[in-house]
């Protein structure tokens, strides 16, 4: 248990709150501030077991998954894909003449789909008896929001998961050549020619690489030594080889210097940080994927006691909650994991601390990360950079030895997991066709507790992917072979002594 922090529960408005809803306004048992992927399963979840629940949000609900992030990426990724199919058929025996590409209708497309996706949030909430407000919240006590200065809202709990932005780096000349974000790129109607990009994590990269499948010749700009520094080196450098190869221009450990007008193009200066050369990219447009700021501007937590600016963003412990012991906060907002589906998660653990009042700590030991680019890069834990200490074992299967993708020519990639001499799995890294999809099967081992023996007696089907994690956990079961403990067990068991090797 943890100190004297504990959860408010329902019926406790806690720490600094006058414990009485005011006068005109009913008491909320839950009050949910921002309706993206964090706040709407936060604020369901409490529906869905008898609390009253408010939700306000300052724009549309959905927040920037739907909106500007995960919904329209895909869809556009997937256009840039069809092309890239499409010009590669003829390896297949296909023979198509180049793909031509109609930008405005791919961008249409685009659009549409994310249209589709509007409005089936409000109706979820309100079926489930969720009351949605429209509106900016800002604390005015421990037990109070006030909507757009006016409406006060009246809480037992608080949920913040109000998000983050884009965050444009403090280069010279960025603000003012408005550069398009993952906010604003969603509304262009014409290809720009060419393309900067800077930030080489996965907005960057998925965004950059499905431009120049479109036709727009990219420079990606990257300050770290690598692509994706926060993966395994060997993923960034098989998918810094793929993008290069595709004729996408890569440059990493650079300081972008200024950013500056020319005859009506963008021009990125740059300095190479290990050669010293100083370079330009000179290019019709401009895309900035480096890294996100908190949406904590105008929330007024000073009158709750939270001390949160948009680079930090809101301090939270295990237990998701604030220093205000009513007031948790999930999702974007708290500055790390800034995913759909870890919102996702924080949201469940926050439903079980604020709404049920039964103390339940974050664990982020599984949640994955992915990359939808293509060669996809999908992980889970650590697979480099293990502390020797732990014994673990690197275990790698190449994709060239994959049977399905030997049968379909696409043999990019490779899948590696980190495990204990016991098979505990500590960590696993994909990169290729469907790594995610293949990762998952490590992500519920470890959520499950399974070991790697357990994968290898699990039947999976011939041929998929999904042979990888057998591959892997195969190689496993070799080690131990090799190590003499199943010989011993066998020779234990059944008297078994296997044939030495011819
Ligand atoms: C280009 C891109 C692609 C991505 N693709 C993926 C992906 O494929 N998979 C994945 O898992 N993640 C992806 N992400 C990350 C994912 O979009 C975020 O992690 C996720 O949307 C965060 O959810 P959230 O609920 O914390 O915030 P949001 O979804 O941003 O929701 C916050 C909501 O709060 C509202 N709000 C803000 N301030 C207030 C206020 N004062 N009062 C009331 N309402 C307020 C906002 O209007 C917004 O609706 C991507 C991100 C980017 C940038
Ligand atoms: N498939 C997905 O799940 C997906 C896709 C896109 C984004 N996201 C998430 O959305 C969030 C935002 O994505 P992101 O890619 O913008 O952030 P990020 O933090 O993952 O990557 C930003 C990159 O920009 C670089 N950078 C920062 N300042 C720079 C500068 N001045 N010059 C050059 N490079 C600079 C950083 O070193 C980093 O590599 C992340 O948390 C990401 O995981 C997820």
């Amino acid at each position: 248990m943890r100190g004297g922090r504990g959860p408010g529960r329902p019926g406790s408005a806690g720490r600094g709150s006058t414990g009485a809803g005011r006068a005109g306004a009913s008491m909320y048992d839950l009050v949910v501030i921002g309706g993206g992927s964090g706040g709407l399963n936060v604020a369901g979840a409490a529906a869905a077991v008898g609390a009253k629940v408010a939700l306000i949000e300052a724009d549309r609900l959905g927040g920037e998954c739907t909106f500007t992030a995960c919904v329209p990426s895909k869809a556009l990724l997937h256009a840039a894909d069809l092309a890239h199919r499409i010009r590669s058929a003829d390896r297949f025996g296909i023979a198509v003449a180049p793909p031509e590409i109609d930008f405005s209708r791919v961008m249409g497309r685009v659009r549409s789909v994310v249209e589709s996706f509007a409005g089936s949030d409000v109706e979820a909430m309100r079926s489930r008896g969720v009351e949605v407000r429209y509106g900016r919240a800002a604390f005015e006590a421990y037990d109070s929001v006030v909507v757009d200065g006016s409406a006060r809202v009246n809480g037992r709990s608080f949920v913040i998961a109000t998000g983050s932005r884009p965050a444009l780096p403090p280069i010279e000349g960025l603000e003012a050549a408005s550069p398009l974000t993952n906010e604003t790129i969603w509304s262009l109607e014409t290809r720009p020619d060419s393309m900067a990009v800077i930030g080489a994590g996965a907005a960057g990269l998925e965004l950059g690489q499905a431009m120049a499948r479109l036709g727009v010749a990219v420079t990606i700009l990257e300050s770290a030594p690598r692509i994706l520094p926060g993966e395994d080196p060997e993923a960034s450098d098989q998918l810094r080889a793929a993008l290069e190869a595709e004729g996408i221009q890569v440059f990493t450990d650079v300081e972008i210097t200024r950013v500056e007008p020319r005859d009506g193009m963008k021009v990125v200066r740059f300095v190479d940080r290990r050669s010293g050369e100083e370079m330009e990219a000179v290019r019709d447009a401009l895309l900035v994927a480096a890294g996100r700021r908190a949406n904590v501007d105008g929330l007024n937590l000073e009158a709750v006691g939270i001390e949160a600016d948009p680079d930090r963003g809101i301090p939270v412990d295990e237990y998701l909650q604030t220093r205000a012991r009513n007031i948790y906060a999930i999702g974007d907002v708290i500055g790390h994991h800034q995913w759909t589906h870890a919102a996702e998660r924080e949201a469940a653990v926050a439903f079980v601390n604020a709404v049920l009042g039964i103390p339940r700590k974050i664990d982020y030991t599984a949640i994955p990360r992915a990359s939808y680019t293509d060669p996809e890069v999908a992980s889970v834990g650590r697979t480099a950079g293990l502390d020797p200490a732990e014994g673990a074992r690197i275990f790698r299967v190449a994709y060239e030895d994959l049977d399905r993708a030997r049968i379909e020519g696409r043999t990019i990639g490779f899948a590696k997991v980190a495990a204990t001499p016991s098979g505990k799995i500590l960590g696993a890294t994909i990169v290729g066709d469907h790594a995610a999809l293949v990762l998952q099967e490590f992500v519920v081992a470890m959520e499950q507790g399974l070991r790697l023996p357990q994968l290898v007696n699990t039947v999976h089907p011939y041929p998929t992917h999904a042979g990888l994690a057998r591959a892997l956990a195969t190689q496993f079961a070799a080690t131990r072979l090799e190590s003499g403990m199943t010989r011993a067990a066998l020779r234990l068991v059944y008297g078994y002594s296997p044939r030495p090797s011819p």
